[in-house]
């Protein structure tokens, strides 16, 4: 039999790239000798993780609206246009059974020709709100896989598939970790230890609300593990030294989550999706800042999903400088509330969204039996 053929398009962050490659993982567990081929914007992440993870990938000449720089916005029509045309090659050259979108910039062009050759394609959402784009697009999807309820207001209810968000496996699989974890990250597996992360591109509300309080944790005696976000890295080291205390590990970016994750007593992180996917699959108390710079304010819906049922504790982005340290440093001497919240975020976890999607696309492929 043919081998199926699937094309994955989008990208941008880490919360598009790693739901993708988490779909991917699932296609090949399934079929090993599916060929897959990615698509993504030259020049961002994915152009990186996505090899790293080993696929092959193809990059577009595209981006987004740039505030503030008329000239680079001159060329997006152009760049449109040399995306679609891209687009419309690629797919006509690899002949795909299916196309995936994951969002992002890529996903647009490579969806919209898939469209236009009638080749089927599904949709995954990863939030509880739909930009512009992905609703055109969810008009003539076969499927959109999605991890929130209610998504009928952006799409045709008969194509909506409640999967979950899609993780990478490896990334939850923490178990008997928590001494490797510790020890890779040169920190003491028996003292308390607090991880930061501000999504795959780091936050700069929780950046600071750190930084202002470094003191509190050498105080207390809590060790940290501080994932920066690339842009902000530099920046950091530069203000607080290299060799800061052996309390501290600044990291711009953690290519092994589940050591972190695992090593950690209790988790402050942003609300997306992704992360938030993940943090129910591996139980940890988490207390959640979510970022007020993102569309329809979404980071705020998903994190409540999780605080209205005592599943993490919220705190807001302009208290977050003030109140953040504290609360975290509290919550870790509070066994008992750590375990509720342990309890209650496992309770909210939904497994096997790759494997479900994975079949989906193989049924969109005529192939309903693998
Ligand atoms: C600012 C912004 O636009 N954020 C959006 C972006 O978030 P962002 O790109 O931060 O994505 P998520 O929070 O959904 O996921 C982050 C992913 O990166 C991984 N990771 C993170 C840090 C690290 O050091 N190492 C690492 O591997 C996490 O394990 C996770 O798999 O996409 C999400 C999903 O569409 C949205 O909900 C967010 O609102």
């Amino acid at each position: 039999m043919r081998a199926t053929r699937i094309i994955i398009s989008g990208g941008g962050t880490g919360g598009h790239i790693f739901p993708a490659i988490a779909i991917a993982n699932a296609l090949r567990r399934a079929e090993p000798g599916c060929e897959i081929l990615f698509v993504g914007a030259a020049g961002r992440m994915e152009m990186e993780k996505v090899p790293a993870a080993g696929y092959k990938i193809a990059g577009l000449n595209i981006s987004g609206i740039q505030r503030g720089s008329i000239l680079k916005n001159l060329a997006l029509p152009f760049k449109l246009v040399d995306s679609m045309q891209k687009a419309l090659k690629l797919i006509t050259d690899f002949k795909p059974d299916v196309v995936v979108g994951v969002g992002g910039y890529a996903s647009g062009p490579v969806l919209f020709a898939a469209s236009w050759k009638k080749v089927p394609y599904l949709i995954q959402e990863q939030n509880s709100y739909a930009g512009i784009t992905n609703k055109r697009l969810g008009k003539n999807a076969a499927k959109i896989c999605v991890a929130f309820d209610g998504m009928d207001v952006f799409f045709p209810a008969g194509k909506i598939l409640k999967t979950g968000n899609p993780v990478r496996k490896d990334v939850v699989d923490i178990l008997n970790k928590h001494f490797r974890g510790s020890e890779l990250l040169k920190l003491d597996p028996l003292k308390k230890i607090v991880l930061v992360t501000g999504g795959s591109l780091g936050a700069g509300t929780l950046n600071k609300s750190i930084e202002k309080h470094l003191q509190d944790f050498i105080e207390q005696d809590v060790q940290l593990i501080w994932q920066t976000g690339k842009y902000y890295y530099t920046g950091i080291m530069e203000r607080i030294g290299p060799n800061f205390h052996p309390n501290v590990r600044v990291l711009e970016f953690l290519n092994q989550m589940d050591l972190a994750y695992a090593a950690a007593d209790v988790i402050i992180s942003r609300a997306g999706a992704g992360t938030i996917a993940e943090l129910c699959l591996i139980r940890k108390p988490v207390i959640l800042v979510p970022s007020p710079n993102v569309a329809e304010d979404h980071q705020t819906k998903n994190a409540m999903a999780l605080v209205k049922n005592n599943a993490a504790m919220l705190i807001n982005d302009r208290a977050a400088e003030d109140t953040l340290v504290k609360e975290a440093l509290e919550l870790l001497k509070d066994e008992a509330r750590c375990e509720l919240l342990s309890e209650n975020i496992g309770k909210m976890a939904l497994p096997n969204a790759d494997e479900l999607i994975a079949a989906e696309v193989f049924r969109l492929a005529g192939k309903g039996g693998v």
